[in-house]
C-alpha cells in the first residue's frame, strides 16, 4: 500500500535537515540531504565517514564523471566515492553549482557502482519536489526514523487525488464574468486553480495552461514572457467568449522556486535555460500535465482549444484524455531581457513561434 502522506512527512524532514531512508525494489538508501546538512549532522549520520554522495546523471556529467557512468542508463543517478578529502565542504560544492567557475572542483572524483537504483532515483524526484538540490549522503542498507517508498512518492504526485476544494465568484481585471475554482490534494502546499471566464456556448473552452511564475507573474520580470502571457491569455480568452485559465503551482518548470532562481544565477554566468537545469542536475521540464486534465475532466471539459506555443503541453493533455481540437499559438514580443530565452525555447525545447 503506498501512503501519499508518508512523502508529506519526508519532505518535511529533508527540509529541516534530518535523514529519511527509501526501501526501492532494489534496496535501500538512508538519504541526508546535502542542502540542508551541516558537518554535525553529518557526522550523527555518517560517524566513519563513508557515506557516498549520491547527484543526478547531468550533475555528474558537469563534473566530467560521464565516461564512468553506465553507459546503458545515461540518465541513471550517479554515487561518488568518498575519499579522504571529501569533506562537508567540499561535498557542498559538488551538489551546489552556481560556485564551480569561481571555486573549480578539484577531482578526480570517483562513481561508486549503485545497487539501490529505484531508491537514487526517487531520492532525487523528492528533492525536487521538495524545492532542493537533488544531492544527498548516501549510505546503502541504511535505515532512518522515517522509511517511504518509490510508490509513496508516486502516490503524492498523482493528479487523480485532486479534488475541488472551493470556489466563488472572481471579477478580474481582464474579465469582470469570472469564477474561481481551487483545487487541492491532502497534502499538496499550494493549490492550483481555475479562473473560468465568460459563459460555455457548447463550444470546447479556449484554455490556457499557465505555470506559476512568481517573478514574471508578480513582479514583472523581464527575463521571461509569463507575465504578458497571463494577461493576453485572460484578455484572448474574455475575446472568445468562454474559457479556462489553470494556474499551476508548477513554479520553474516544476523545479520550484529557490532552484529556479538559482538556475538564473547560472544564466548570469552565461548558461541559457537549458543548460542551467541540466548543471543544476534536473530535467529540462519537469512539469507533468496530468494535472490540468484532472482540473478539466473536474470541471466538466473533455475537449479544449488550448493556448500554447509548446507542443508538450498538447501531448500530454491528449495523453491524459482530453481533446485538443485546436492549438492557439501564444506569442507575445521579445524584449531585450528575454530575447535569448525565447530563442532557446524555439531552438532547444521545441516550442513553435
Ligand atoms: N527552470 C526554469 N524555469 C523557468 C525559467 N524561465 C521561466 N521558467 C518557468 O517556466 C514556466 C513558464 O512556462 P509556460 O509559459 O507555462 O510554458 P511554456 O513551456 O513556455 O509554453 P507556452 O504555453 O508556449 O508558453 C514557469 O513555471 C516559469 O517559472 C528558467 O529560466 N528556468
Ligand atoms: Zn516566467
Amino acid at each position: 500500500m503506498s501512503d501519499a502522506r508518508l512523502t508529506a512527512l519526508a519532505i518535511d524532514a529533508l527540509r529541516r535537515g534530518w535523514p529519511i531512508a527509501i526501501h526501492g525494489a532494489d534496496g535501500s538508501l538512508a538519504l541526508l540531504p546535502i542542502e540542508t546538512a551541516d558537518p554535525a549532522r553529518l557526522a550523527a549520520f555518517d560517524p566513519t565517514g563513508v557515506a557516498p554522495v549520491l547527484l543526478s546523471a547531468g550533475r555528474a556529467v558537469t563534473l566530467k564523471l560521464a565516461n564512468q557512468r553506465d553507459a546503458a542508463v545515461p540518465d541513471a543517478p550517479v554515487l561518488i566515492d568518498r575519499t579522504r578529502w571529501l569533506d562537508f565542504a567540499a561535498a557542498t560544492a559538488l551538489a551546489d553549482p552556481q560556485f564551480d567557475l569561481q571555486n573549480p572542483l578539484m577531482g578526480p572524483f570517483y562513481a561508486t557502482p549503485l545497487a539501490e537504483t529505484a531508491a537514487a532515483g526517487a531520492a532525487l524526484a523528492l528533492a525536487r519536489i521538495g524545492g532542493m538540490l537533488p544531492a544527498f549522503f548516501a549510505l546503502p542498507g541504511g535505515s532512518a526514523a522515517l522509511t517511504i517508498t518509490p510508490a509513496d512518492i508516486g502516490a503524492h504526485e498523482d493528479a487523480a487525488r485532486l479534488t475541488i476544494a472551493t470556489h466563488a465568484r472572481l471579477p478580474v481585471a481582464g474579465a469582470e464574468h469570472a469564477e474561481i475554482y481551487a483545487f487541492r490534494t491532502p497534502e499538496m502546499p499550494g493549490e492550483h486553480v481555475a479562473l473560468l471566464i465568460g459563459t460555455p456556448d457548447g463550444t470546447p473552452p479556449l484554455v490556457r495552461l499557465h505555470s506559476e511564475c512568481l517573478t514574471g507573474d508578480v513582479l514583472g520580470s523581464l527575463k521571461c514572457d509569463c507575465g504578458p502571457q497571463l494577461d493576453a491569455a485572460i484578455a484572448a480568452i474574455t475575446a472568445s467568449g468562454w474559457g479556462i485559465l489553470l494556474y499551476l503551482r508548477q513554479e520553474g518548470r516544476g523545479i520550484g522556486l529557490i532552484n529556479k532562481l538559482r538556475a538564473y544565477a547560472l544564466q548570469d554566468q552565461g548558461f541559457d535555460t537549458v543548460d542551467a537545469n541540466t548543471r543544476l542536475g534536473f530535467a529540462i521540464d519537469s512539469r507533468n500535465f496530468a494535472v490540468a486534465a484532472r482540473m478539466l475532466a473536474l470541471l466538466g471539459q473533455d475537449a479544449v482549444r488550448l493556448l500554447t506555443n509548446n507542443p508538450e503541453k498538447v501531448a500530454q493533455l491528449e495523453a491524459a484524455g482530453i481533446t485538443v481540437t485546436q492549438r492557439v499559438p501564444h506569442v507575445l514580443p521579445a524584449n531585450p531581457h528575454n530575447e535569448r530565452y525565447l530563442a532557446t525555447k524555439r531552438d532547444r525545447t521545441g516550442h513553435q513561434f
